[in-house]
C-alpha cells in the first residue's frame, strides 16, 4: 500500500479509485465505463433508480466481480494484483440483503470481521476482542451480543452487519443500502456514524436509496442510470430537477433542507406539465409555497416585484426563476416596477399570493389573468379575469387558464382597482 498517500507529483493518492469499468453478466451490458473516486476521508453516495448498476459497481469495489475493462485502484495498488486477504484487509463490506441464516450469535458474527487479521487456524487475540467490542458498540448492537442473529429483526441484523464490518478495521467501507431496513432515527444514527468514521480518516462508499440522506451525509454523489454515470460531484450539483427527471424518469422539486447546507428532493406525481407563463406577485411564505408549486407543475415563472431577502427572493434564487428585487426597506423604484410590470404584461396569467403591497398594484393590473392564491393578506378577488385558488389548486388553476387574453384592456384596469379595494 502507498502509505505515504501522496503520488510522485504530490497529488493525493484517493483511496479508492475505479477508471472506466465496464461489465456484461448474462450477456447483458451492466455497467459502461464508469469511473468514481473517493478521498481518503470521504463519503460517496451512489445513487439511481432500481437496477442502475449500484451493486454491480459495489461488487466490482470489492473484487468478488472482475469487470471486462477498467481498474480498481485501493490506495493506488490495482485491487486485482491484490490476494483476497489483502483486499479483506483494505476494503469491508455490508451487503443489500442481510441473510444471515446461521444460528450464529451476534457477537460470534461480528468476530467473523476479524478473519482477514488472523493466521489460518490461529485464535482471536484481547485486540481482535476489543475491536469486536468497539465495532459493537459504535453500531449499537452490543445489547444483542449473546442472542441468535436469526432473533433479530432485519433493522437489527443491518446493523449488525455494519458492526462486523466495522471490526474487520479497514480503511475503506463499501455499504449497499446500509439504511434500507432501519427506521428514521437508526437511519439517522447509521449515518452519523459513517460520516464520523470518515472524519476518523475512513473512507466510506454508499449506495443509498433515499436522496435526501444521502445529500445530507455524503460528501459526493454518483448518479448512475443505465449502468452509466450521468452525475457526480457534489450533492447540489448532482441532485437537480433535470438530471434527476432524466435518471429516474421522474418529476422532482429540489429546494433546501431546513437546518442543512444539503438539496432536499421532493418527489412529485407524475402529471402532464403546465404549458404556462407565470408572474408571481406578493412575498412571504405563501408567495415561496406558490412558485414552488408552480415550477414543479412546470411552468415559466418569473418573481416581483419582491424586498431581497424575502422567502419568495430566496425560493426564486433556488429556483433559478427570473426576479425582480429591491433592496429591504427601499421602497419600489419605478426601474423595478416597469421591469416587473412587462414580465406580468408577457405572462399567461399573474399570480398573487401572501402580501402584494401597494407598490405592485400596476404590475397586477398589467396582466392578462390574475390567480389569487385565498389566504392571510389576500383578499378574495372576484372578477371575470379572477380565479380564486389555494395553494394546494394552483397547479390546476393555472393550468385551465387560457392562454390567449378575452378582455380587452380597459375593462382590466377597472376590474383591477375593484379588486384592489376590497
Ligand atoms: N448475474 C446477473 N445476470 C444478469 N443480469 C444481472 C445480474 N446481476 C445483476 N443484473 C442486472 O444488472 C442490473 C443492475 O443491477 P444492480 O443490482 O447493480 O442494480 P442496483 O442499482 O443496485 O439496483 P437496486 O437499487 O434495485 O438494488 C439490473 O438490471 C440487474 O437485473
Amino acid at each position: 500500500m502507498s502509505r505515504s498517500g501522496q503520488g510522485h507529483d504530490g497529488e493525493p493518492i484517493p483511496m479508492l479509485e475505479a477508471a472506466d469499468i465496464s461489465v456484461s453478466l448474462g450477456g447483458t451490458r451492466i455497467l459502461s465505463d464508469v469511473s468514481l473516486t473517493a478521498e481518503c476521508g470521504a463519503v460517496v453516495g451512489l445513487v439511481g433508480p432500481n437496477g442502475a448498476g449500484k451493486t454491480t459497481t459495489l461488487r466490482v469495489l470489492r473484487a468478488t466481480l472482475s469487470p471486462d475493462s477498467g481498474s480498481v485502484r485501493v490506495a493506488g495498488d490495482p485491487i486485482d494484483g491484490l490476494s483476497s486477504k489483502q483486499v479483506s484487509q483494505r476494503v469491508a463490506s455490508t451487503p443489500q440483503a442481510t441473510t444471515l441464516s446461521f444460528d450464529f450469535t451476534v457477537r460470534q458474527t461480528v468476530e467473523m470481521g476479524r478473519t482477514p487479521h488472523l493466521g489460518r487456524f490461529e485464535r482471536a487475540d484481547s485486540d481482535d476482542a476489543d475491536a469486536v467490542d468497539a465495532a459493537m458498540e459504535r453500531a449499537d448492537v452490543a445489547r444483542f451480543a449473546d442472542r441468535p442473529v436469526t432473533s433479530l429483526s432485519g433493522g437489527e441484523r443491518q446493523r449488525v452487519v455494519l458492526a462486523r464490518a466495522l471490526a474487520q478495521e479497514t480503511p475503506v467501507l463499501l455499504l449497499d443500502e446500509p439504511t434500507s431496513n432501519l427506521d428514521i432515527n437508526h437511519a439517522v444514527n447509521t449515518l452519523e456514524l459513517v460520516a464520523a468514521l470518515a472524519r476518523e480518516g475512513k473512507t466510506a462508499v454508499a449506495a443509498i436509496h433515499d436522496l435526501n440522506l444521502a445529500a445530507r451525509y455524503c460528501d459526493e454523489l454518483v448518479l448512475l442510470a443505465d449502468g452509466e454515470v450521468r452525475a457526480a460531484g457534489e450533492p447540489r450539483e448532482v441532485l437537480q430537477s433535470g438530471t434527476l427527471a432524466d435518471a429516474f424518469d421522474a418529476e422532482t422539486l429540489v429546494t433546501g433542507q431546513p437546518g442543512a447546507d444539503a438539496p432536499l428532493v421532493t418527489p412529485l406525481p407524475d402529471r402532464e406539465s403546465v404549458d404556462r407563463t407565470v408572474h408571481v406577485v406578493g412575498t412571504g411564505g405563501q408567495a415561496a409555497a406558490a412558485l414552488a408549486r408552480l415550477v414543479a407543475a412546470g411552468a415559466t415563472v418569473s418573481v416581483g416585484v419582491v424586498p431581497a431577502g424575502d422567502a419568495a427572493a430566496e425560493r426564486a434564487r433556488d429556483l433559478d426563476c427570473q426576479v425582480v428585487t429591491v433592496p429591504p426597506f427601499a421602497g419600489v423604484d419605478g426601474d423595478s416596477r416597469q421591469r416587473a410590470t412587462e414580465l406580468a404584461r408577457g405572462a399567461d396569467a399573474v399570480v398573487v399570493a401572501g402580501d402584494v403591497g401597494d407598490a405592485n398594484e400596476s404590475v397586477v393590473a398589467a396582466a392578462e389573468r390574475v390567480v389569487a392564491v385565498d389566504g392571510e393578506g389576500v383578499p378574495a378577488i372576484e372578477s371575470p379575469r379572477t380565479t380564486v385558488a389555494t395553494v394546494e389548486t394552483l397547479r390546476d388553476a393555472v393550468a385551465g387558464l387560457p392562454t390567449d387574453g378575452e378582455l380587452p384592456r380597459e375593462d382590466r384596469r377597472v376590474e383591477s382597482r375593484e379588486g384592489q379595494n376590497r
